[in-house]
């Protein structure tokens, strides 16, 4: 999917960020926090992980029904990823549990942590705008208020072991409206990724102060949405890592092993001038194309879920 993304699209991914933390990019254990607004930023997020060579090792807070994507979600099950009911009270021990077992993971990891819980539509930010008022926390242009309780309980677990909060807000140019089936269709299309560096002691140990680390960290990322709205840019030096080459060849690896076999197979089955087999083989064909829609289908904001529209208690404290 990488490759599809830099060398099919050729979609082009800048990053902004200070020149002194870029050379600790993929060399120590980080929290990465990304805001939720486009149906590819996990893939851009994979597209940064692969240039600063932590692909491999990119955690992620994900929502449990994304186990259940075949192949993908399978991976990401003995790849360790975190999943998540986002059911508080269900969640609490599993989630803390699975940090725990990635204390000792013997490569540099970044973890991922979409605080927003859920894409950005705009029944979902007026609804949690409802809620931020409530709770007396200022509004948010760009972005749904921040769920706390997954970033305190990763920090909390992850403390002596992730070196950095790396605070990451993505954008598109010209607004852009990316999509996958853009993607797969060969459409390019324009990233800039905004990356601050927070040393992880910077972040409160304590619960409620954390929270409010993560509402004012918010703050700033809807300002930084909000410059880069008026003048086209992120704040600081650009310093982008090129594309590697690394996708490409192991996308063609396994296209030639895989797909090679499977054209001999198809055309045998052709070939066999029976009607069963062919049919047969029409069957399984389409079955997998329409398979590979519904995982397409998966990141489709309008396809989304309901959270964060069905249960939106109002708190007052
Ligand atoms: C140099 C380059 C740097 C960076 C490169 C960038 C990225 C690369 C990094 C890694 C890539 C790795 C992998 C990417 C690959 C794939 C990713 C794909 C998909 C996965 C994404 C997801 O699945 S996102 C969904 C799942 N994740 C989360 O939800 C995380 C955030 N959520 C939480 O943390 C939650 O707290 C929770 C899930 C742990 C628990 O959920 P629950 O709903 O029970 O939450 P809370 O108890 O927190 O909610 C109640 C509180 O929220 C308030 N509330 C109620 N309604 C709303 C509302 N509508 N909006 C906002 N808030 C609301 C309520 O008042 C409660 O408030 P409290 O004060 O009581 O907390
Ligand atoms: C060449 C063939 C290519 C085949 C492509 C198959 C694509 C499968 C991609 C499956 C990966 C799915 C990752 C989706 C990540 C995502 O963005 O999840 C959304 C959640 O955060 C929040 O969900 P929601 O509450 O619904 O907004």
């Amino acid at each position: 999917m990488v490759a599809a993304l830099e060398w099919w699209s050729g979609t082009e991914c800048t990053l902004y960020t200070d020149p002194k933390s870029y050379p600790l990019y993929g060399n120590e254990n980080a929290i990465v926090v990304l805001n939720h607004a486009f149906e590819i930023d996990f893939l851009c997020g994979w597209t940064f992980c692969e240039r600063f060579g932590v692909l491999g090792s990119s955690k992620v807070l994900a929502k449990k029904e994304l186990a259940y994507v075949p192949v993908i979600g399978w991976m990401w099950y003995f790849l360790e990823i975190v999943f998540c009911k986002r059911k508080w009270e269900e969640d609490r021990t599993t989630v803390a549990q699975s940090l725990q077992n990635l204390r000792d993971y013997p490569e540099n990891y970044w973890f991922l942590l979409y605080c927003e819980g859920t894409r950005f539509t705009p029944k979902k930010h007026q609804i949690s705008m409802q809620v931020a008022e409530g709770k007396g926390l200022p509004q948010l242009k760009y972005h749904l208020l921040p769920r706390t309780k997954g970033f305190y309980v990763t920090v909390q677990n992850l403390r002596g072991t992730a070196a950095a909060v790396y605070d990451s807000t993505l954008n598109f140019r010209n607004n852009e409206v990316p999509t996958l089936l853009g993607i797969l269709n060969g459409k390019k299309y324009h990233a800039d990724l905004y990356v601050r560096r927070i040393p992880l002691e910077s972040v409160p140990d304590d619960e409620a102060e954390c929270a409010a680390w993560l509402h004012k960290l918010y703050q700033e990322k809807d300002s930084f949405q909000d410059h880069y709205t008026r003048t086209g840019r992120f704040p600081g030096p650009i310093m982008s890592p090129p594309r590697r080459p690394w996708s490409l060849i192991n996308w063609l690896f396994w296209s030639c092993v895989v797909l090679y076999p499977l054209g001999l197979l198809l055309a045998q089955l052709l070939s066999s001038g029976s009607v069963l087999t062919i049919t047969a083989a029409g069957v399984v064909c389409s079955s997998v194309s329409m398979g590979i829609r519904w995982m397409i289908g998966q990141t489709e904001i309008d396809k989304g879920s309901n959270y964060g529209i069905k249960t939106a208690p109002v708190n007052n404290n």
